[in-house]
C-alpha cells in the first residue's frame, strides 16, 4: 500500500478531501521514489487499486514505470478516495487551529467518530465536487458524502477490501493499493484490529510503501513494513502530525 505522494494541498499544508489536487513537484518526486523503492526490493504485483482521485492515480502509474509494470490491471473506485473533509475543504490547518485551537482540530482529523462539519451548499467547493463527472454513476445521491469521520470513511472503504481486494488475495494474487492518508488508515485499522483509540496516534506519510503479509485468514504475519529507513518514516510521520499545530 502507498499513500499518494505530497499534493499541491498538502504543501500549502490545506484540507484537502474530495478536492482533487494534483501532486506538487515533490510528490512527483516521492511517487517516482516509491516505484524505485518497490523495484529494488523486487515488488511484482498482479492487480492494482486506487481511487478516482488523480493525486493517486498518478502516483500509481509513477510506481507502476518504476516496477516496469505500466501493463498491470488497474481497479479505481470512489471507496479508496480521501476522506470528506466536508466544511473543513480548502482551509488552511494551521490557520483553522489557531482560530478553533490544536485540540479540536486534533479531533476533526484523528478522531475515529467525530466528524468534520458538513459541506454546505454555498461551500466554495461544493460544485466542483458534487457535480465531478466521475462521481455520474456513483457513488449513489443517498451515498454521497458532504461530510466523512474515519468512521464513516471505513464503512465505504471496508466493502472495496472485502468484496473486492479479499477475493483477488484468496485467488493468490500480490496487489498493490495506491490511495490516501485516511481511507488507508481505515483498511490499516482493519487489518491490524487496532482499538479506535489507537488509529488516533496514526499519522500515514506520503509516498513511502509499506507492505502487508497475509495469512490464510487474511490476518498479517507482516505489519505496515516501510520500504524506508526508520528515522525518515518516522520524521514524515512527525511532519504530517505536525500540519495540525498552530504556527
Ligand atoms: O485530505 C487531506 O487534507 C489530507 O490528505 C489528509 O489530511 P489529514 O492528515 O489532515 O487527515
Amino acid at each position: 500500500m502507498v499513500r499518494h505522494g505530497e499534493s499541491e494541498w498538502n504543501q500549502k499544508n490545506l484540507f484537502c478531501g474530495w478536492y482533487d489536487a494534483q501532486l506538487s513537484e515533490k510528490g512527483v518526486k516521492e511517487a517516482d521514489a516509491a516505484g524505485v523503492a518497490l523495484a529494488q526490493a523486487g515488488y511484482k504485483f498482479d492487480i492494482a487499486h486506487t481511487s478516482v482521485l488523480t493525486r493517486a492515480q498518478n502516483t500509481l502509474k509513477a510506481i507502476l514505470k518504476g516496477i516496469k509494470q505500466e501493463d498491470l490491471p488497474v481497479h479505481k473506485s470512489w471507496r479508496l478516495n480521501e476522506r470528506h473533509y466536508g466544511g473543513l475543504t480548502g482551509l488552511d490547518k494551521a490557520a483553522t487551529a489557531a482560530k478553533y485551537g490544536e485540540d479540536q482540530v486534533l479531533i476533526w482529523r484523528r478522531s475515529f467518530d467525530i466528524p468534520p462539519p458538513p459541506m454546505e451548499k454555498d461551500h466554495a467547493y461544493y460544485t466542483n465536487i458534487v457535480d465531478d463527472p466521475r462521481y455520474a454513476t456513483e457513488p449513489s445521491k443517498a451515498e454521497f458524502p458532504m461530510f466523512e469521520s474515519l468512521k464513516l470513511t471505513i464503512e465505504r472503504t471496508l466493502p472495496y477490501w472485502n468484496n473486492v481486494i479479499v477475493p483477488q488475495l484468496k485467488e493468490g494474487k500480490k496487489i498493490l493499493v495506491a490511495a490516501h492518508g485516511n481511507s488507508l488508515r481505515g483498511i490499516v485499522k482493519h487489518l491490524d484490529n487496532m482499538s479506535d483509540e489507537a488509529i488516533m496516534g496514526l499519522n500515514l506519510p506520503t509516498g513511502i510503501p509499506f507492505v502487508y503479509e497475509l495469512d490464510e485468514n487474511f490476518k498479517p504475519v507482516v505489519s505496515m513494513k516501510f520500504l524506508g529507513d526508520e528515522e525518515t518514516v518516522k520524521k514524515a510521520m512527525e511532519a504530517v502530525a505536525n500540519q495540525g499545530k498552530a504556527k
